[in-house]
């Protein structure tokens, strides 16, 4: 089936999401009733305090949402449309997320942890190209890990060691390699400087940054640092309890305050990154 074409690469209309537990009561609604879009070769920021849906607005246009069965703790799309180029992710199936999953990279808010502690570095970034395809040439991996390793401005001799040799904000830099490897249109960052130390924040965003413009994905960056989503978007999604209290260019979103939370956000807003 030729997927659907989509003037905008994410469109979410009055989304709200859930998660799935076997007792209806407890389940909690993370996200209430949002809007907005992402253009093509735009960064879009989701900002938001701890707790506002962030994180699960990310897993769920990363296409981490909607599947896994009837499994607890997983979010579910419960409410409205969430498309990603053009295809609607409210109860997709496993054969078209699968398709949709190669155009679309996530980096997890643990990324770094989540790497495979028993494979090297090449071997956690090449093993999306080989979960996809076993028998896929391993000098057209080893290059192209290289060159990814050598953007993310990591030496070629980390290579071949293990995670746990490396420092937090490498680790960071490797699972970022790791979610570019299938070259996708989409890239899905949650906290990308997390753990990562003050003095190399900026270096690992001017990495997303200068990614971005040379293959002109589209992105969306979360953050609950205002410094760190500014940096890289233009325009912000601002959340607040599961809900967008902001949305737009970031001067004008925070030009006349009256949510609480925005008020907060424009009053540290001369912050600078990692301070
Ligand atoms: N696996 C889960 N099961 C049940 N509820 C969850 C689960 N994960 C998150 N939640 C709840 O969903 C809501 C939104 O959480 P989410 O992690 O998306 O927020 P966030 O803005 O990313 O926060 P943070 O910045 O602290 O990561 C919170 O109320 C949280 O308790």
């Amino acid at each position: 089936m030729t997927e659907p074409v989509a003037k905008e690469v994410v469109r979410a209309d009055d989304l709200s999401i859930h998660y799935r537990s076997r007792d209806v009561r407890s389940r909690c609604l993370a996200v209430a009733g949002v809007s907005f879009e992402v253009a093509p070769g735009e960064i879009l920021g989701i900002v938001g305090e701890s707790g506002s849906g962030k994180s699960t607005l990310a897993a769920a246009i990363a296409l981490q949402a909607d599947w896994g069965g009837q499994e607890s703790g997983r979010p579910e799309i419960c409410g409205g449309s969430l498309k990603v180029f053009g295809t609607e992710l409210r109860r997709i199936g496993s054969r078209r997320r699968d398709r949709l999953q190669l155009s679309v990279g996530y980096l997890a808010q643990d990324g770094a942890e989540r790497l495979d502690a028993r494979l090297t570095v090449a071997e956690n970034v090449a093993e999306p190209i080989y979960s996809r395809d076993r028998r896929f040439s391993s000098r057209e991996a080893g290059i192209a890990v290289a060159t990814l390793i050598d953007s993310v401005r990591l030496p070629l001799g980390l290579m071949n060691r293990y995670p746990f040799e490396l420092s937090s904000g490498q680790r960071q830099r490797v699972a970022l390699a790791r979610s570019l490897i299938l070259g996708p249109r989409l890239l899905v960052a949650d906290e990308p400087t997390r753990g990562v130390d003050v003095t190399v924040r900026t270096g690992v965003l001017d990495v997303i940054r200068e990614l971005q413009a040379e293959h002109e994905f589209s992105a969306v960056i979360v953050s609950s640092d205002l410094a760190v989503t500014s940096y890289l978007a233009e325009r912000v999604v601002v959340m607040s309890r599961g809900t967008v209290v902001g949305l737009g260019p970031i001067n004008g979103v925070l030009a006349d305050p009256i949510h609480p939370y925005l008020k907060a956000l424009a009053a540290s807003r001369f912050d600078t990154v990692g301070a």
